[in-house]
């Protein structure tokens, strides 16, 4: 016997544990067809297979692959390259040369994307990180979020398109699953820019908000500086991305959700340097005449927090929030301006019972209508044969009529030649008198 549970459905056509069976004759059972169709647990009889479902997810899955796009927007030389570098463990960004002071800058803000295919425990993941050279570093940064939302909604376009296609073998993801923002580590409290930009991107990407280079920071200006950002954020009404509970979920993740919340805005260091420690160990940190601040140490920094979030725990979250509520509002959004409507009872939810019924009734009024027209056919020729009877009546009457008075006429003219022999006289008194005119004098 195995702990796996089935449900079946009361509405369902089959006996349930109840030992009753829906059949139409039972008035009562129809009536409740209506009501709420309790879901009945089953206890399995033995092993069916199903609890290897999410194996067979998790093969499928590994085989194709996945596809995980992060922006990383901030001001230059906040270590946004730096911390790619050190979230994937890759030298995805090679390193950097410090502009010349002749080097001409740009005036826009760049989108500019990297891709890197890499593999771990044989699970592959394209990985897309999209820069955005060029954010906030002008005199004016009025229009710094025009270009970056532009880029994201280009993707999201393209996945449309991709979608609309009659062939939709090969969809690409392109969409921005994650924006990093970074937050100059000043320890007063968010600029206008940051505020602005937040605004206008918090409903078509998912937002984490870092605070950069935080090894400037002390751990108390730390602390009153994530306060403040996140009083600015829930004064402007901001989203940011904020990792799910779900019902049910044991202890552990409860707490690791409540602990990576507790992080946001996750103040980070970034190096891809390995230190070695007095101690000989080796570490990713930063050296400082005073001593070394270690990425992966989460007394140090908030980094590891940052990755748990962003890879561990949470990218599928991130990818599935872009699809089911960033795109799919966005999406609404445009075939709506586009003035495509849409036919909302396409989406009404089926009850069998309650169609059964529908069905039942625009069967009978059918059969009504039948029976209708079929007795209106019946009377239109009962009359026919009505006014057809009557006519060759009326018909045999009249000549009923005529026979009778032409058979009076002649009993009235027998009975006069009658009378006429009885008192002897001639019957033809005409003929008497050319016989005597034949014996006299015959008339030529
Ligand atoms: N103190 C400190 N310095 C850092 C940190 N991360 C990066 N840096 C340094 O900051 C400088 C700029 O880092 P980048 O990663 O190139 O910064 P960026 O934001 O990518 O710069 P742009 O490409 O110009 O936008 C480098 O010298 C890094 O070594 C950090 O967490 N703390």
């Amino acid at each position: 016997m195995t702990d796996s549970y089935v449900s079946s459905r009361a509405g369902d056509l089959s006996p349930n544990s109840n030992g009753s069976a829906l059949n139409g004759s039972s008035p009562s059972l129809s009536n409740n067809l209506h009501s709420i169709t309790p879901i009945i647990r089953k206890k399995l009889m033995g092993y069916v297979g199903f609890a290897n479902l999410p194996n067979q997810v998790h093969r499928k899955s590994v085989r194709k692959g996945f596809q995980f796009t992060v922006m990383v927007v901030g001001e230059s030389g906040l270590g946004k390259s730096t911390l790619v570098n050190t979230l994937f463990n890759t030298t995805l960004y090679p390193p950097k040369e410090p502009p010349a002071p002749n080097d001409e800058r740009p005036q826009t803000v760049a989108i500019q994307s990297i891709s890197a295919d890499i593999e771990e425990n044989g699970v592959r993941l394209r990985l897309t990180v999209v820069d955005t050279p060029g954010f906030g570093d002008f005199v004016n940064n009025d229009d710094s979020w025009k270009p970056i939302t532009e880029n994201i909604e280009a993707r999201f376009d393209s996945y449309l398109e991709q979608e609309n296609r009659v062939n939709r073998q090969k969809v690409v993801d392109n969409r921005v699953h994650a924006c990093l923002y970074f937050i100059q580590p000043t320890g007063h409290a968010l600029k206008p820019l940051d505020i602005e930009f937040m605004r206008r991107l918090h409903t078509k990407v998912n937002l984490i908000p870092v605070i950069a280079k935080a090894d400037t920071l002390t751990d108390d200006e730390v602390a009153e500086f994530k306060a403040r950002i996140l009083a600015d954020i829930a004064y402007h009404n901001i989203q940011i991305f904020q990792a799910p509970t779900y019902e049910n979920e044991d202890e552990e993740t409860i707490t690791e959700t409540e602990e990576i919340a507790s992080k946001i805005p996750f103040a980070v260091v970034g190096s891809d340097q390995v230190v070695v420690l007095p101690n000989g160990r080796h570490v990713r940190g930063r050296s400082y005449p005073w001593g070394v601040i270690e990425v992966d140490n989460e007394e140090h920094c908030d980094f590891v927090k940052l990755r748990q979030m962003l890879v561990r725990t949470y990218m599928e979250e991130l990818r599935e929030y872009t699809n089911d509520v960033l795109y799919e509002n966005w999406r609404t959004e445009k075939l709506l301006s586009m003035g495509v409507a849409q036919d909302s009872s396409v989406f009404k939810e089926i009850n069998p019972a309650l169609r059964m019924q529908e069905e039942r009734v625009l069967h009978e009024a059918k059969l009504a209508k039948m029976e209708a027209e079929m007795k209106m056919v019946f009377q239109q020729k009962v009359q026919e044969k009505e006014s057809k009877l009557k006519q060759s009546e009326e018909e045999l009457y009249a000549r009923h009529r005529e026979m009778k008075e032409s058979l009076e006429k002649q009993r009235l003219d027998l009975e006069e030649k009658k009378r006429k022999i009885e008192n002897g006289r001639p019957l033809t008194p005409e003929k008497g008198t050319q016989q005597k005119t034949r014996k006299g004098f015959l008339r030529p």
